[in-house]
C-alpha cells in the first residue's frame, strides 16, 4: 500500500496536512508521534474508514478513493483485519463466537467458522476463555481475542490503533508479541499506531507523524 500528500480536515482543524506512507507485504510498521498528530487520522485513511480531502492510496494498483463504497467495503472485508484500543467485541456473543462472526459474515457456515476460531484463539493463548463473554474476561485476554478476531479470516493487512494501549506494559507486551508473531506466521502486514517505544520495538521500522505530516522514505519499495 502506498499513500501520498494524504489531507483531512475536520472543522477547521487540520488532522492530516501531508502525509506519505507505506507498507509492504508481510511488514510491521510502527506509527507514532505525538497525541493529536493525526496517527489514528491517518490509520483511517489508509484503511478507507474516512476518505482524504485530498491525496492518494493505493492498494494493489487500486486507488481507494476511485473505488465504489460496496467496494471498498468489500476490500475491508476480504483483505483488512482491524484492533482497537478497546478489542469492540460483541458483548452478547462468546469470545468463540466474537472471532467466528467475521467468517460467518464472509458466508463461512457454522462449524467450520468455529473450528477455525477455536484454532486461532489458542494461537493466540485464550483458548480457556472460548465460552466466555467479553465483560467476563481480562483486558489482556480481551485484546488476545480482538487480535484472533483479526486474523481469522486471513487478511493481508491489518490495522491496529493503540492495541496495548489500556493494558498495563506486562499484558502490553505479550499482546504485541502474539500479534506480530501471528501476523509474521499469516505473512499479514500490519500498521500499528502507537505512542509506546516498548510496542513499536516489535514493528520492522517506524515512521513519525507529526502536525499532520509524515514522510516516508520507504516508498519506492512498496507494493
Ligand atoms: N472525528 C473528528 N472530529 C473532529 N476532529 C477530529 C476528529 N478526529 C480527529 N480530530 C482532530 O484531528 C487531529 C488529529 O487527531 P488524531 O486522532 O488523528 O491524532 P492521534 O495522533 O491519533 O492522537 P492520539 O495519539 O491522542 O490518539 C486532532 O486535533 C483531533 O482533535
Amino acid at each position: 500500500m502506498v499513500a501520498t500528500g494524504l489531507r483531512k480536515t475536520y472543522g477547521a482543524t487540520p488532522a492530516l496536512e501531508s502525509a506519505d506512507f507505506s507498507i509492504r507485504p508481510g511488514e510491521v510498521v510502527a506509527v507514532m508521534g505525538p497525541s493529536g498528530s493525526g496517527k489514528s487520522t491517518l490509520l483511517h485513511c489508509l484503511a478507507g474508514i474516512v476518505q482524504p480531502d485530498g491525496g492518494q492510496v493505493r492498494y494493489r494498483h487500486q486507488e481507494m478513493s476511485a473505488m465504489p463504497d460496496a467496494e471498498r467495503s468489500a476490500l475491508r472485508r476480504g483483505e483488512f483485519g482491524f484492533v482497537f484500543q478497546f478489542g469492540q467485541l460483541v458483548p452478547e456473543l462468546t469470545c468463540l463466537e466474537n472471532v467466528a462472526l467475521p467468517l460467518r459474515l464472509n458466508g463461512v457456515r457454522r462449524r467450520p467458522a468455529q473450528e477455525r476460531a477455536a484454532q486461532w484463539l489458542a494461537r493466540l493463548e485464550v483458548d480457556t476463555v472460548a465460552g466466555k463473554r467479553p465483560g467476563e474476561i481480562s483486558g489482556g485476554q480481551g485484546q488476545r481475542v480482538a487480535v484472533a478476531r483479526a486474523l481469522v479470516t486471513g487478511p493481508r493487512l491489518v490495522f491496529a490503533d493503540e492495541p496495548t494501549g489500556a493494558l498495563d506494559s506486562l499484558n502490553g507486551e505479550r499482546v504485541m508479541r502474539l500479534l506480530a508473531a501471528a501476523a509474521k506466521d499469516s505473512g499479514a502486514a500490519v500498521v500499528l499506531v502507537t505512542h509506546e517505544p516498548r510496542v513499536a520495538a516489535y514493528s520492522d521500522r517506524e515512521v513519525v507523524v507529526r502536525d499532520g505530516r509524515c514522510r516516508d522514505l520507504e516508498q519506492e519499495h512498496a507494493a
